[in-house]
C-alpha cells in the first residue's frame, strides 16, 4: 500500500562537495514536489475517467462480495474440518490464488504498470525504465498497482533500483599509517628511532640488531610517545590511542610491542602486572615469552607465563607471595594463552590486573574469532575490578571506557591501552567492535582499494599482505602422487628443511611413517598428537637439525604450527593438503621468507581445488601464484622405493594390529620395525650374540679340558705343599677364569651399548612417536657410547691378549716343567696332563682375541670414516645449492627438477630453465 520508497543511500547523487544537511535538504524538497505532481495526476486522471472508475468501483465492490461468499464458504468448511481457531480472511484476492496464478497476476501488473507508465509518464526517461527492467522490483511495483483506486495515493514517485550498499570504512581503518613492505631496503638504524633507552640499544646490540625493520621503526615510537606521561595517564589527560598494526609475517612485529613495553616498564617502581600478553597457543606464549625475558635481562621487570606449561598451583604460586596479609606481585608481564588466563582470573589465584596498563593481543584476528570464549570481558572485569567503596575515590580509580565527557575526563585515570597485531588483521569494523577499542589508530602495509573511502563494493573478501622475498607455487597432481612429490622435494630438489602442512592430523601421521620408512630423511610430526613439551622439543629438534645438518630434514604438521611459530632457517613451506581458507594459507606460508629473506612456497592441488584455490589466493592480494609441474619422469626413480615403502607401511600396520592390538603408534611400529629389519641398532649389540654363544660354547668345552687341571698336575716329590707351590707358580691365574673375565669385561661395553638403545626405546615409547633417526644409524649420543665401547672392548682384548702371552710364556704348555719353588727340597719335574689340547685351545683363544680386535678397530674405522663423510659431503654443498642460500631467485632452483607445462600465467615461461647439466638432479 505504500508508495513512498525512500533511497537511504545515495550511491551516484553523492558529491564529496555536498555537504550531509543540503543533501538531505534537497531530498526533502524533491520528495514534496514528486507528491504534489502525483497528487494532481491522479486528479486529474479521476476528473478524466469518472464513467469508467464507477464501473471499476461497482466491478471492485462485486468482487469483494464475490470474495466475501467464498471466504464465508471457505471458513465454514475449515470450521467443519477442524473446530479451533476461526480463520479470516482479511484479503482473498491474492491469498486464495495458486502461487503461479499470483505470479501471472504479478507479471501482468507489472506490465500494466510499465505501460501505464510510459503512456502517461513520458518524463520519466529511458534511463529510469532500464534500470526497472533490470533491478526487479516487483514487489513495489504490484504495490502501486493494487492500490485500490478511491484512494489518495501519496507520494507516487517512480520506482528506482535499489542501490548496492557500498563498504565504507571508518577513516581510522580507511586511512592507516602506512608501513613499508620491503624489509630490506627500509632497515632503520637504532640510533635513528627517538626516545629508546640505552639499556634496551644495548640489549638489541648484543642480539645482533643495529637495524629495524619498517614496523619496528613506526610502531615502538608511536607507542612510546603514547606512554609518555609515565603509567597514569595518557598525554594531555586523555587516554592513549589503542594501536593495531598489520604487517606481513616474519616482519618483526613481536620486538615491535616488547621493546616499547619494557621501555615504559622500566620506570616502575612497585611491581605489579601492568602488561598482559595473549597469545593463542602454547607455544606461540612460550615464543613470546622469551622475547620479553630476553629483553627484560637487566632490568627489575619479572615475566611470568601462563600457558599450562606448568602446573595451575606452579603458576599460582610464580604469579604472587603472600606475607601475613599482604600480597605481593610477583609478575610484571604476563604471557598468556586465553583459556589459561581466564581460569586464574575465575579462580581468583592471586593474578590481579587492577594496574594493568598494556593489553596485548598478538594473531589478534585469531583471537577476536576465539572471542566467544569471552576471556576478554573477564579480563576487563579484573582491570576494573575497583568499585564502590574506598577506591572510587583514590587518584588511581578506574572505570570502564565510555563516551568522553568533561567529566569522565576530570579525574585522571590509569589507561588500559590496547594493543593488536596480527599478519591478517580483519578490516570488517564490526569484527573489530568486540575488542572495545579506544580511538584506535592502524598502522598498515596494505596498499589496497580498500584504504579509501570509496573501497570496492565487490570486494568479496579482506586484501593482506605477503612477505616481499616469498615465491609461491602451485604444483598441480593427484591424491596418489603427493607422497612422491614430498619426497622427491626433499631427496632430489634438496630443498630442506621442508615445512610441510597437512590438513589433519591422521594426514601427518600417515606422511610421517611413510617418510620414515622410505627412509634417508630425518622426519619430525607435529601435531596435537603430541604432548606440548614434546611438540618443544620436536621444534627445537628440528631446528638443531638444520643446524648440525645432519640429513634432509621435514617436519610435517598441522596447522599447529602455522601461526607465528618462529622456525629459523626454513627454505620452503609444501602445502601437502591445500589450505581451506586465506588466513590459514598466509600463515602457513609465511612460516619461510621471514625477516627479508627469500622463501619458497609450494601448494599441492588436485584438479578440483585449482580455480577457488587460484582465486582465492589472487583476491587476497598475492603478488602472483606459479604453476609447476613436475614432469612424471623426474619421479620414476623413486616409484620402485615408494611401491615398496607402501607394503612395507602396510605389513608394519597389520603387524603393530596383530602384535599390539591397538592403534598404530610410532611406538608400536618400531616395535614391530625393530624385529623386521635385520639392522637395527639394537642389532648392535645383538650382532655380538652369535661371537658370544660361540664363546660360551668354547667356555663349555674348556670346562672340560681344564677341569682336571690341578688334579692331574702331578710333580714327581712327596713334600707336602710342594705341589701346590708348583703349580701356582706355572698357573698364577686359571686360564679358564681368566678368559671367563676377559668375555665379561668385553661385554660390559656391549651391554652399555644395549642399555643406551633400551633408554631411547624406553623415550619413545613414552612419547609415543619415534625421537630418533633411522633404526640403523648410530646418531647423538649413542655414536659416543658406540664409540666408546668399542674402544673399551678392543683395550679389553688386547689385555687379556697381552695377560695370556705374559703369563703363560707366550701360549706354551710343556708336558714336563721343573719347579724349584719352597717348600720344594730341590727341583722337582711337574706334569701337565692334556697339555697340547690345551695349547691348541690357548691359540684358538688367542686368535679369536686377534680377530675381534680387528673386527672391532675396522668397525671403528669404518663409523669414524662414514662420520667424516658425511661431513665432509654435507659441507661441500654443490653450487647451485649455495646459491640459493645467497638468495638468488630461488625460481632457478625449483626449475632443477620441475619442468612447466602449459601454464597459467605468463610468468611462468620466464621460470623456465634451460636443460643444462646444472638442472639435473644433485645425487648425493
Ligand atoms: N630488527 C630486526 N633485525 C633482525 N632480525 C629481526 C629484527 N626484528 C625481528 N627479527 C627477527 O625476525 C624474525 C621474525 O620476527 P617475528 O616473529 O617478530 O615476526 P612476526 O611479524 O611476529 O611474524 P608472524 O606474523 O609470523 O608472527 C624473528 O626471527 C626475529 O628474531
Amino acid at each position: 500500500m505504500s508508495l513512498f520508497l525512500v533511497n537511504r543511500y545515495l550511491g551516484e547523487e553523492e558529491d564529496g562537495s555536498i555537504s550531509k544537511e543540503s543533501r538531505s535538504q534537497a531530498l526533502l524538497a524533491k520528495l514534496q514536489q514528486k507528491a504534489k505532481e502525483k497528487q494532481r495526476l491522479s486528479l486529474t486522471e479521476q476528473k478524466q475517467h469518472p464513467a469508467e472508475e464507477q464501473t471499476e468501483r461497482q466491478e471492485v465492490k462485486k468482487k469483494r462480495k464475490a470474495d466475501k461468499n467464498t471466504s464465508q464458504e471457505l471458513q465454514q468448511h475449515k470450521k467443519r474440518k477442524s473446530e479451533v481457531v476461526p480463520l479470516v480472511v482479511l484479503d482473498s484476492n491474492n491469498h486464495d490464488k495458486p502461487a503461479e496464478e499470483k505470479k501471472k497476476n504479478k507479471k501482468g501488473a507489472n506490465e500494466k504498470e510499465k505501460k501505464n507508465q510510459s503512456d502517461g509518464q513520458e518524463d520519466t526517461g529511458g534511463g529510469e525504465k532500464e534500470a526497472e527492467t533490470e533491478n526487479d522490483t516487483g514487489e513495489q511495483t504490484t504495490g502501486k498497482t493494487s492500490a485500490p483506486t478511491g484512494f489518495t495515493v501519496l507520494g507516487g514517485f517512480e520506482n528506482k533500483p535499489v542501490q548496492k550498499v557500498q563498504r565504507v570504512l571508518p577513516q581510522w581503518l580507511a586511512q592507516p599509517d602506512v608501513i613499508h613492505r620491503d624489509i630490506k631496503s627500509n632497515l632503520i638504524p637504532i640510533s635513528h628511532i627517538p626516545g629508546l633507552s640505552a639499556h634496551l640499544v644495548k640489549k638489541l646490540q648484543n642480539n645482533g640488531i643495529q637495524h629495524l625493520f619498517p614496523v619496528q621503526a613506526e610502531v615502538i615510537p608511536a607507542i612510546l610517545e603514547s606512554a609518555q606521561q609515565e603509567l597514569l595517564i595518557g598525554r594531555g589527560g586523555y587516554k592513549p590511542r589503542d594501536f593495531c598494526v598489520s604487517a606481513p609475517t616474519g616482519s618483526g612485529k613481536t620486538l615491535a610491542f616488547v621493546i616499547p613495553v619494557i621501555q615504559v616498564l622500566m620506570k616502575r617502581v612497585v611491581c605489579e602486572v601492568r602488561a598482559l600478553a595473549v597469545l593463542p597457543t602454547k607455544e606461540l606464549a612460550q615464543q613470546v615469552c622469551k622475547v620479553f625475558t630476553s629483553y627484560a635481562e637487566g632490568t627489575s621487570l619479572k615475566v611470568v607465563m601462563l600457558a599450562g606449561q606448568k602446573s595451575f598451583a606452579a603458576e599460582q604460586a610464580s604469579l604472587s607471595e603472600h606475607k601475613g596479609s599482604m600480597r605481593r606481585s610477583l609478575a610484571d608481564i604476563i604471557v598468556a594463552t586465553p583459556g589459561r588466563l581466564v581460569d586464574h582470573i575465575t579462580k581468583d589465584s592471586g593474578l590481579c590486573l587492577e594496574h594493568l596498563r598494556f593489553l596485548i593481543i598478538d594473531e589478534a584476528d585469531r583471537m577476536i574469532d576465539s572471542m566467544h570464549q569471552s576471556w576478554l570481558s573477564h579480563v576487563v572485569k579484573a582491570v576494573y575490578r575497583l568499585g564502590g567503596g574506598r577506591e572510587a575515590m583514590s587518584i588511581f580509580r578506574r572505570t570502564e571506557p565510555a563516551h568522553v565527557t568533561a567529566a569522565s575526563l576530570s579525574p585522571p585515570q590509569m589507561p588500559l591501552q590496547k594493543l593488536l597485531f596480527s599478519a591478517t588483521l580483519t578490516q570488517n569494523p564490526e569484527k573489530l567492535q568486540q575488542l572495545g577499542l579506544h580511538q584506535p589508530r592502524l598502522f598498515s602495509s596494505i596498499q589496497s582499494p580498500s584504504n579509501t573511502l570509496s573501497a570496492a563494493p565487490t570486494q568479496k573478501q579482506d586484501r593482506f599482505d605477503f612477505p616481499q622475498g616469498l615465491t609461491e607455487y602451485y604444483v598441480p597432481c593427484t591424491l596418489s602422487k603427493k607422497p612422491l612429490l614430498i619426497l622427491h622435494f626433499i631427496l632430489r630438489m634438496k630443498l630442506s628443511p621442508i615445512l610441510c602442512f597437512t590438513n589433519s592430523r591422521e594426514t601427518a601421521h600417515r606422511l610421517y611413517l611413510l617418510v620414515q620408512l622410505f627412509g634417508g630423511i630425518q622426519a619430525a610430526e607435529f601435531s596435537s598428537r603430541l604432548s606440548p613439551g614434546d611438540r618443544k622439543n620436536t621444534l627445537k629438534e628440528f631446528e638443531q637439525g638444520k643446524i648440525q645438518l645432519l640429513q634432509e630434514t621435514l617436519l610435517i604438521s598441522t596447522d599447529a604450527a602455522a601461526r607465528g611459530i618462529d622456525i629459523n632457517g626454513v627454505k620452503c613451506v609444501v602445502n601437502y593438503d591445500a589450505p581451506q581458507y586465506i588466513r590459514t594459507y598466509i600463515h602457513r606460508i609465511g612460516r619461510t621468507a621471514r625477516a627479508g629473506k627469500a622463501g619458497l612456497a609450494f601448494t599441492f592441488l588436485l584438479g578440483i581445488q585449482e580455480k577457488n584455490f587460484l582465486q582465492m589466493v589472487v583476491e587476497a592480494g598475492s603478488p602472483g601464484i606459479q604453476k609447476q609441474i613436475v614432469k612424471p619422469e623426474n619421479l620414476k626413480g623413486m616409484e620402485a622405493r615408494y611401491e615398496q615403502t607402501l607394503q612395507e607401511l602396510a605389513n608394519v600396520i597389520k603387524c603393530a594390529w596383530i602384535r599390539c592390538g591397538t592403534e598404530l603408534s610410532p611406538a608400536g611400529v618400531k616395535a614391530v620395525e625393530d624385529t623386521d629389519s635385520p639392522d637395527t641398532t639394537c642389532c648392535y649389540t645383538d650382532k655380538n650374540s652369535p661371537v658370544h654363544l660361540w664363546i660360551l660354547v668354547y667356555v663349555v668345552a674348556a670346562e672340560q679340558v681344564w677341569k682336571d687341571e690341578q688334579k692331574d698336575f702331578v710333580c714327581n716329590t712327596q713334600q707336602p705343599g710342594c705341589e701346590n707351590a708348583c703349580f701356582d707358580h706355572f698357573f698364577p691365574i686359571s686360564q679358564v677364569r681368566l678368559w671367563a673375565l676377559q668375555l665379561i669385561m668385553v661385554s660390559t661395553p656391549s651391554l652399555l651399548v644395549a642399555l643406551h638403545v633400551a633408554y631411547r626405546e624406553h623415550r619413545e615409547a613414552k612419547h609415543k612417536r619415534k625421537l630418533y633417526k633411522d633404526k640403523g644409524s648410530i646418531d647423538g649420543g649413542l655414536f659416543c657410547t658406540y664409540t666408546v665401547s668399542l674402544v673399551f672392548k678392543t683395550a679389553f682384548e688386547v689385555g687379556s691378549l697381552l695377560a695370556f702371552y705374559f703369563l703363560y710364556n707366550g701360549f706354551e704348555v710343556p708336558i714336563l716343567l721343573r719347579c724349584s719353588q719352597s717348600p720344594c727340597p730341590n727341583t722337582v719335574d711337574c706334569y701337565i696332563s692334556k697339555a697340547t689340547e690345551k695349547k691348541i685351545f690357548l691359540y684358538i683363544m688367542g686368535c679369536t682375541s686377534i680377530l675381534c680386535i680387528t673386527l672391532n678397530f675396522v668397525e671403528f674405522m669404518y663409523i669414524v670414516w662414514k662420520r667424516l663423510w658425511n661431513c665432509f659431503t654435507r659441507r661441500y654443498i654443490p653450487v647451485e645449492e649455495k646459491a640459493f642460500s645467497h638468495c638468488q631467485p630461488p625460481v632457478s632452483i625449483v626449475n632443477k627438477f620441475v619442468s612447466t607445462g602449459p601454464t597459467v600465467n605468463t610468468q611462468d615461461s620466464t621460470t623456465q630453465p634451460a636443460r643444462t647439466s646444472e638442472n639435473q638432479p644433485v645425487q648425493s
